[in-house]
């Protein structure tokens, strides 16, 4: 992964040359803790080991009996499914993935009509084993399955923690399961077991995510400039403090659309805090160049745009054309054309003193995106202690998960009484 802070120096808001030095002291010293809660296997920091301690061939043999599907559908939400998403969204398998997260009834309907149940894995995913939208959508599923005579218990493959519903559901019914490691958030899990069972499923080379992972691991120093990662933490926070509330993640590349979501997760519910963070936007070149980007370059100066793309691509080219004013395009390539839109983009937004930074990998593969994902979760961590927020924990998604299980009958959750203190300015 490369990042160049270049268009991010003496923009609006902006960084100098002497912000980034004056803050490199604290970056140094950020990484010394961040070190140390690694070394320790602290809770939150332990996620950045991943590379090291995840076992591909515990997930290889927790998949073995499954041989080849034809879909695997994840059921899970957050994290304990965004980062299996951006992987099997971004690399080719003949093995189809999806994900059932949100419980809206008539996603959860057509995804069941349309899937082929018997020659389908469930991959049902909940570290706590109680997260209500995963273990619905589950009973749903589970009973689809029943109905269409194919054993559920046959298809199924469990990942949650060491205990909660899911795991005695798994015990019981002699399930193959993994096991989410100790101390790493969900959002932080995408190179454990809660991510790459997907791709083991699809074929992918696990081991190859996990290498990437620990080329960002290596890559980890006690300058943001020996460190691209840190490099990219470092300065979205300074341009948070200097008025860049939004960040606009923005992939030259349709299979990376999913990182972006991914990455809104990470960091809106690790650095959005005590009245602290920045809101993640998610974009996609070329196509919001022709929507968003209006505001990103015109609208209230208060925005970073992460523009992000591989450097090498399959390409496809441009017939030759001699339709007038279109010859330009001929002989050129796809491919082409989006690596301009890219730097024309980048100098756009430039041009109008919009802080932007380039994000880089050599090509869409597991190696690359395993050094992106561990890249921007370091990126984070740092963020989190320069801000000194809580970066590991979500009380506020936890205060609303409490009021709908509440209302729903659940449990004595005091959180639950505020729906009814509901105010109303109705306009029928
Ligand atoms: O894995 P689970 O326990 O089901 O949790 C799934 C998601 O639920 C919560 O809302 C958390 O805030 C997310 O970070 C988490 O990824």
């Amino acid at each position: 992964m490369r990042v160049d802070l270049g268009n991010a120096l003496a923009t609006t808001p902006g960084l100098t040359t002497a912000t980034l030095d004056r803050l490199d002291d604290r970056v140094a010293a950020a990484h010394e803790r961040i070190a140390a809660g690694m070394a320790d296997d602290e809770f939150g920091y332990a996620a950045l080991t991943l590379p090291e301690t995840a076992d591909p061939d515990a997930i290889y043999a927790a998949v073995e009996g499954f041989d080849r599907p034809e879909a695997v559908l994840t059921v899970g939400i957050g994290g304990s499914a965004l980062g299996a998403a951006t992987l099997s969204n971004a690399l080719d398998s003949d093995v189809d993935a999806y994900v059932l997260d949100n419980v809206d009834p008539d996603e959860t309907r057509r995804r069941l009509a349309d899937l082929p149940l018997d020659d389908t894995v469930v991959n049902v995913v909940s570290k706590s084993g109680t997260t209500a939208e995963t273990l619905a959508n589950f009973l749903v599923v589970r009973e689809a399955m029943a109905d269409a005579g194919v054993d559920w218990t046959e298809r199924t493959l469990v990942t949650t923690g060491e205990s909660g519903n899911l795991r005695r559901l798994a015990d019981r019914h002699d399930l193959p399961s993994l096991p989410v490691p100790d101390g790493v958030p969900g959002r932080f899990s995408a190179l454990s077991t809660v991510g790459l069972a997907v791709a083991a499923l699809q074929g992918h080379d696990v081991e190859a995510v996990l290498a990437g992972g620990r080329d960002g691991m290596d890559a980890l120093a006690g300058s943001l400039y020996d460190s691209p990662a840190y490099a990219y933490g470092a300065a979205t926070y300074a341009l948070a403090e200097r008025g860049a509330l939004t960040n606009a993640v923005m992939p030259y590349a349709e299979s990376l659309e999913t990182f972006a979501e991914w990455f809104a997760q990470l960091w809106a519910e690790s650095l959005g805090k005590d009245g602290l963070g920045q809101t993640p936007a998610r974009a996609l070149g070329a196509t919001d160049q022709h929507s968003q980007l209006q505001l990103y370059r015109a609208g209230p100066p208060d925005k970073l745009v992460t523009l992000v793309r591989p450097t090498e691509r399959a390409d496809a080219p441009i017939p030759e054309t001699d339709l007038d004013g279109l010859a330009y395009l001929g002989g050129s390539s796809l491919g082409g054309l989006l690596d301009a839109e890219f730097e024309a983009t980048e100098a756009s937004l430039a041009a109008a003193d919009v802080p932007n930074v380039r994000v880089e990998i050599d090509r869409v593969d597991e190696r690359a995106l395993g050094e992106l994902l561990f890249g921007m979760e370091a990126a984070c961590v740092l963020y989190g202690e320069l801000a000194s927020v809580s970066t590991f924990t979500q009380p506020a998604v936890e205060w609303g998960k409490k009021a709908a299980r509440g209302l729903l009958g659940g449990g004595d959750f005091e959180e639950a009484e505020a729906v009814a203190e509901k105010r109303e300015l109705r306009i029928d």
